[in-house]
């Protein structure tokens, strides 16, 4: 199946959902003019970190900003996908990643399940406890959340269960630029599938964001990647391409479970 995926490489101004509502669609008319299928967005977009005033901006993934995002979705006819700081339950907070779809429906919703402790995260968030795949008029694609591309058996988990395609969408900071690059390219070739990055840029507070949103192929080559500004990244993505990359090395025939330890 073939699809256009567009990346919204965007900064976000802290605690101020309505102004990143409004960058979001500036990105949504650029996204429409690229003829793109799918738009995803950064980490919790709509907020930046604000973690400890998460309480001002969560809403249950039915209203909201979330609800917003499914409106926008339903009136430009695109898949819009990202994170926001939801409410899971009475003072539960999480970081909840959301495919909404033209259709007005959302196709699926993800809690980050690895919570990240340098930015505070396990102080205010209530973490995930399941993986989520989805199904989507493309193919399986599972969900994940910027820090939990450090743990590999999350994108194994996905593989095995028949995903084509991974996404991250990220608040992914300096000095760890390297990390990042490294590891959407590596998660993309041992699992043989398209990994599909959205990292935001600028300041948060004392922190840099370091950008470099991608689309890495199943070979492990980057369709596209951005730089440290603001912008729209496109690629067109045929997902043939992982059968064809499992045909030339079998490494999901070649896999020794038995032999592997938790
Ligand atoms: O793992 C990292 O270095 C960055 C993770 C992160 O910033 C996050 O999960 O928000």
């Amino acid at each position: 199946m073939k699809l256009r995926i567009s990346l919204a490489q965007m900064d976000i101004a802290l605690g101020e959902p309505r102004r990143n509502l409004e960058t979001l669609k500036t990105f949504i008319d650029a996204a429409v003019v690229a003829g793109s299928d799918v738009l995803v967005l950064p980490e919790l977009w709509s907020t930046g970190y604000v973690l400890e005033q998460a309480e001002k901006f969560v809403t249950r993934t039915t209203e909201g900003i979330f609800a917003d995002v499914s409106q926008l979705a339903q009136q430009h006819r695109l898949h819009i996908v990202g994170s926001n700081l939801s409410l899971l339950a009475e003072n539960q907070y999480g970081n909840t990643l959301t495919w909404a779809a033209p259709d007005g429906t959302l196709l699926g919703s993800y809690n980050k399940m690895h919570l990240f402790r340098l930015m505070d995260e396990e102080k205010y968030l209530t973490a995930g406890d399941e993986p989520v795949m989805i199904a989507t008029p493309w193919g399986q694609v599972g969900l994940s959340i910027c820090y939990d591309l450090r743990f590999p058996e999350l994108y194994r988990q996905y593989a095995l269960a028949g995903a084509q395609l991974i996404l991250v969408p990220a608040e992914w900071p300096h000095p760890r630029l390297n990390h990042w690059r490294t590891l959407l390219r590596a998660r993309a070739i041992e699992n043989q599938l398209f990994v599909i990055a959205c990292n935001r840029v600028g300041q948060g507070g004392d922190v840099s964001f370091c950008g470099h949103s991608a689309i890495v192929d199943p070979w492990g080559d980057v369709l596209v990647e951005g730089g440290e500004e603001e912008g729209l990244f496109t690629a067109d993505i045929d997902t043939t391409a992982v059968e064809e990359i499992r045909a030339k090395i079998p490494v999901f025939a070649d896999r020794r479970p038995e032999l592997y330890t938790k």
